[in-house]
């Protein structure tokens, strides 16, 4: 059989890094795809569709809820995210290591789908540091800042459902965790596929 390719889901406090982990560790394991969710919020920055995001509208939204469009969505910040089935099948196909960047409500239940996923959750090295990451993307108004920092609170506690916690203070060290994640499922697929034929051989079977 061919290498599956693992589901690897990353969830963290909206500022803690995740974006930028995720983007760093694509440029260096180019066998690692994203998965590209729906959102209904507007695109931010330098942001394009069908890249970070598919943007649609709530009409559209409602129509591929309606259709089982999505393997799983939430609502995250007062706006509504998923991941489509689609996505998540076109790249399972290809062999590749599937990377999805969502809140912890999509992670949990992308677990009860696919029990092999494997769920990271990045935590900021503290409160005042998640504030300033926030305010110096200068992304968000002051009241976007202030909601997703009220809501980092109760995502906080979900850390303890997560297979992994990876401190993000240095960059360079919690990519370097990032990798090694990643990495060591690959290895633990491989390395048992070649344990298993030598076990067979040496059993005549
Ligand atoms: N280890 C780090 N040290 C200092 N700054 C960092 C670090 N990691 C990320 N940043 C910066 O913090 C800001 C927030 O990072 P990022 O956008 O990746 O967060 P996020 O968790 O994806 O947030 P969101 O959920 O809102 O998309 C960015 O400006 C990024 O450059
Ligand atoms: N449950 C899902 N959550 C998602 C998905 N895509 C993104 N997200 C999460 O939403 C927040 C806010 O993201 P932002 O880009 O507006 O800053 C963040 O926690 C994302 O991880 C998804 O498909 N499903």
């Amino acid at each position: 059989m061919d290498y599956p390719g693992n589901l690897i889901v990353v969830a963290a406090p909206s500022g803690a890094g995740k974006s930028s982990l995720v983007k760093a560790l694509l440029e260096l394991d180019s066998h690692v795809q994203p998965s590209v969710s729906h959102t209904t919020r507007a695109p931010r920055g330098q942001e394009k569709h069908g890249r970070e995001y598919f943007f649609v509208s709530e009409p559209e939204f409602d129509q591929m809820v309606l259709g089982d469009a999505f393997v799983e969505w939430a609502h995250v910040h007062g706006r509504r995210y998923g991941t489509s089935k689609k996505m998540i099948e076109d790249r399972i196909a290809h062999g590749s290591d599937v990377i999805l960047e969502i809140d912890w409500q999509g992670a949990l239940q992308i677990k009860r789908i696919f029990t092999n996923a494997i769920l990271v959750f990045i935590l900021p090295p503290s409160w005042d540091e998640l504030r300033s990451r926030l305010e110096r993307r200068g992304e968000d108004s002051p009241e976007v800042i202030e909601t997703r920092l009220a809501n980092a609170a109760a995502e906080l506690q979900q850390a303890k459902e997560f297979d992994f916690v990876i401190i993000n203070e240095l960059f360079e060290r919690a990519l370097f965790d990032l990798k090694a994640i990643v990495h060591s499922q690959r290895l633990k697929y491989v390395s048992q596929r070649r344990l298993r034929a030598d076990t067979f051989k040496a059993l005549g079977i």
